[in-house]
């Protein structure tokens, strides 16, 4: 087997946490990834890798936290403290010039993941892979759930808690994200989309022009940053590939189109850091989703067919 170009300082960073979503599950998802073998095959690719300790479970104290009104912002103490030690730990990272792989839980755990590269990449580029845009605000959220609204979060549009994580607002700039496969978006998060600029590939794009040119306009797009962080949700790829999420929408990429777009982010070298959430091993009888969500963060990191 061939080196890959770049051997890299991986570090695996698990965090169990699903306070953020409408359904619990996802917390095991690292735990499921991990099983894959993912380790052990990421060294196979010449790359020195170290799995963190879990970050540690928060849960929701108060009373009022865990009752989670509708339409409030749901687990908000908990996410906001999951966060705040996520984006101290994937910072520390950072300063040890390591490659953070964040496995979730929840996609609210962005918040925290962003928080954290942002202190030291000022133009960061976020490649959002979704079904969702993520960019709800409590105004617009049909549900109050934080993992709808943490990339809006990082525009700087959210919950004081949440937005100053770390003291820089806003982590991201709107011209600096890029979202792909997109295909279930609320009212207001349209409206954002368009108010900002937004660049989003939904999956009608994708039809139109084919992953591979959509990854070349994102790449186009993203040219000024100084560092790409892939967040890469699993529900972006078709349910009948990734049964096991939380929030499936049908008509998602291809098992090939999701791993053609990690292979060619992989030839661009652009790619800073990664993170794959809302693997959900209590809805599926099996391991297809973790396995798939494995396989994808291998395809980033260098694995090729032949
Ligand atoms: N990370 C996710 N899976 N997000 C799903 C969000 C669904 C919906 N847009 C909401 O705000 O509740
Ligand atoms: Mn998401
Ligand atoms: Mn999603």
């Amino acid at each position: 087997m061939y080196a890959s170009a770049h051997s890299k300082k991986i570090t695996l960073l698990p965090v169990p946490f699903d306070w953020g979503a409408g359904r619990r599950g996802a917390k095991d998802g690292p735990e499921a990834i991990l099983r894959t073998g993912l380790e052990r095959k990421l060294r196979l690719l010449r790359h020195e890798v170290e799995t963190a300790p879990a970050l540690p479970e928060f849960k929701p104290l108060s009373s009022a936290d865990a009752r989670a009104a509708p339409h409030a912002l749901k687990h908000l103490d908990a996410v906001a403290d999951m966060n705040e030690a996520l984006a101290l730990q994937v910072s520390a990272l950072v300063g040890q010039r390591r490659f953070p792989i964040i496995l979730g839980g929840d996609h609210s755990i962005a918040i925290g993941t962003i928080a954290g590269l942002s202190a030291h990449y000022k133009q960061l580029g976020v490649l959002w892979f979704d079904a969702h845009s993520d960019l709800n605000t409590a105004d617009t959220s049909p549900s109050g759930n934080l993992h709808g609204m943490s990339l809006a979060v990082s525009l700087g549009l959210g919950h004081d808690r949440l937005v100053k994580l770390l003291g820089r607002c806003p982590k991201v700039l709107p011209e600096h994200i890029v979202i792909v496969g997109a295909r279930d978006l609320d009212e207001g998060e349209k409206q954002l989309i368009r108010q900002l600029g937004i660049r989003c590939f939904t999956m009608q794009d994708i039809d139109r022009y084919g992953i591979g040119k959509v990854l070349e306009e994102a790449a186009r797009q993203l040219q000024g940053t100084d560092g790409v962080h892939v967040s890469f949700d699993i529900d972006s790829v078709d349910p009948n590939e990734a049964p096991g999420t939380g929030t499936p929408v049908p008509g998602g990429m291809s098992y090939r189109e999701a791993h053609y777009a990690m292979e060619l982010l992989q030839e661009s070298g652009m790619v800073t850091s990664a993170e794959l959430v809302e693997v959900n091993p209590s809805l599926e009888p099996g391991q297809r989703t973790s396995r798939l969500a494995s396989g994808l963060l291998l395809s980033l990191l260098g694995e090729t067919i032949l």
